[in-house]
């Protein structure tokens, strides 16, 4: 059993995290629940802003909202001293809400709508990652509305694909992300960016995909983001003063997943940009990376219930929990894979393989495959590890469950961020056309 950050089995056999006996919190927030470790988060974000500042480079580090986004981990990440990713107005909204500083924040997406680019303009935001022709006209026209200037990446497809799960991979030349650097898309975007009056080109992008556990990727896609700094200085006496490399920086999720040290990916990449814009005589860029699942990913633990379980004799044991795809969608679109423990028994030998279902009405509704455990009962607790990235941020309501509660722990308090939606919730925007309304009973009937 690996047992994440501060992650430990107390004197009574029991999982604790940030020092809170998971029993007591299974209690008092009731299950599913979402745990976050607050320390593993932050010593997430010092790896990354240690690295870089041993590197010498200016730097900045933005965490990819995506991954997990709620008014609490943005006013975690903003004390680390990070910046922030957003893609989407609610995402945006919500670091506002939150009172991050709107220079820090980053605006991403392959379709931002007029809306979004208003909110951001008006926000103040520190740039727009540009990722198609249509928005570097867009956002041109409406910064020029406002008599502003506003500060532009350009997203490229550098043609790099990192080995990962096919889905989620999104550096190579086919992707609706992105200027692609073979076809000449990303040549032309820095003159039509340059010739953009209301727009000020601040360097390019690149993200090559999610889960990698090699360096290799990052040091192409830097070389290639390098090479192409020297084109435009030399074709169009353009310089990029930033060069941001992206997130997809790998964690353990499972035996068998090595990801580097964190140090590791930011030397690579700082090497690269350092080497290539050096040989080339080209000043050195702000290096800018952006990490989603390596700053939440392992400090997230979600406990269930375990309800009914279902035993095919020669075939499997289906053991049952209180939650499923709508708080973890990630093993039924990816196939991926988790490690869980009875976080009440979490001494106890293994002595059956279980395969862990969820509760939706759908048989693809499966959390892990083949799980040793303890023999499970009914009320046991299930803590499935590794689950603080894009499980919270992609949860649903299908089948109208209601999406769980998150608490952070640390130094043995528990707290709520998001507490747990109501079936008011539920509810709350759905409007019955007077046409189908239930007419009054008459006469009792
Ligand atoms: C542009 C961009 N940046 C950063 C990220 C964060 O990726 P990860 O969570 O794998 O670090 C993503 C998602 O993969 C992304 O698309
Ligand atoms: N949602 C994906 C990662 C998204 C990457 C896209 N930028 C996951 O759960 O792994």
């Amino acid at each position: 059993m690996h047992l994440h950050g501060t992650t430990k089995i107390n004197r009574h056999g029991r999982l604790e995290i940030g020092g809170v006996d998971t029993a007591e919190l299974a209690e008092r927030f009731g299950t599913p629940l979402y745990v976050v470790d607050e320390a593993l988060v932050r010593e997430r974000c010092r790896q990354f802003m240690d690295a870089f500042r041993a590197s010498g480079v200016p730097f900045e580090v933005s965490y990819a909202s995506k991954a997990f986004c709620v008014k609490a981990i943005v006013r975690v990440v903003e004390e680390e001293g990070l910046s922030l990713d957003v893609v989407s107005d609610g995402e945006l909204y919500t670091a506002l809400e939150a009172g991050f500083p709107a220079k820090k924040i980053h605006f991403h997406g392959n379709n931002k709508t007029p809306e979004e680019i208003a909110m951001g303009l008006d926000a103040g935001i520190g740039c727009f990652v540009v990722d198609n022709f249509t928005e570097i006209a867009l956002l041109n026209a409406m910064a020029g509305e406002r008599g502003i200037r506003a500060k532009a990446l350009l997203r490229i497809t550098p043609g790099v694909e990192a080995h990962t799960h096919e889905f989620i991979s999104t550096g190579q030349e086919d992707s609706k992300f992105g200027f692609n650097l073979a076809g000449g898309a990303a040549f032309e975007a820095v003159k039509a960016t340059v010739a953009a009056p209301h727009l000020e080109l601040l360097g390019v992008h690149s993200h090559i995909g999610s889960q990698i556990f090699e360096v290799e990727g990052f040091r192409l896609a830097a070389e290639k983001m390098a090479d192409f700094a020297v084109e435009a200085k030399s074709k169009l006496g353009v310089s990029f003063p930033v060069v941001n490399l992206g997130g997809g920086f790998g964690i353990r999720y499972v035996e068998g997943d090595r990801p580097l040290p964190v140090a590791e990916y930011v030397k690579a990449i700082t090497d690269a940009v350092k080497e290539r814009f050096g040989a080339h005589g080209l000043p050195l860029p702000s290096i800018w990376v952006e990490p989603g699942r390596s700053i939440v990913g392992d400090a997230g633990t979600t406990l269930y219930t375990v309800g009914s379980v279902k035993d095919i004799p020669g075939v499997r044991k289906y053991v049952a929990v209180n939650g499923g795809m709508t708080d973890n969608p990630r093993p039924a679109l990816y196939d991926a894979v988790y490690e869980a423990v009875l976080a009440n028994r979490a001494n106890d030998a293994p002595e059956e393989t279980v395969s862990i279902a969820g509760k939706c009405c759908e048989s693809g509704d499966m959390l892990i495959w083949d799980l040793d455990l303890p023999k499970v009962n009914a009320g046991d607790t299930l803590a499935v590890f590794c689950t603080g990235a894009y499980n919270y941020s992609m949860a649903s309501n299908y089948n109208r469950l209601r999406r769980p509660a998150v608490a952070f722990v640390k130094d043995g308090v528990a707290e709520l961020v998001v507490r747990r939606e109501t079936y008011e919730d539920l509810v709350a925007n759905d409007v019955v056309p007077e046409r189908l309304r239930k007419l009054p009973a008459v006469n009792g009937r």
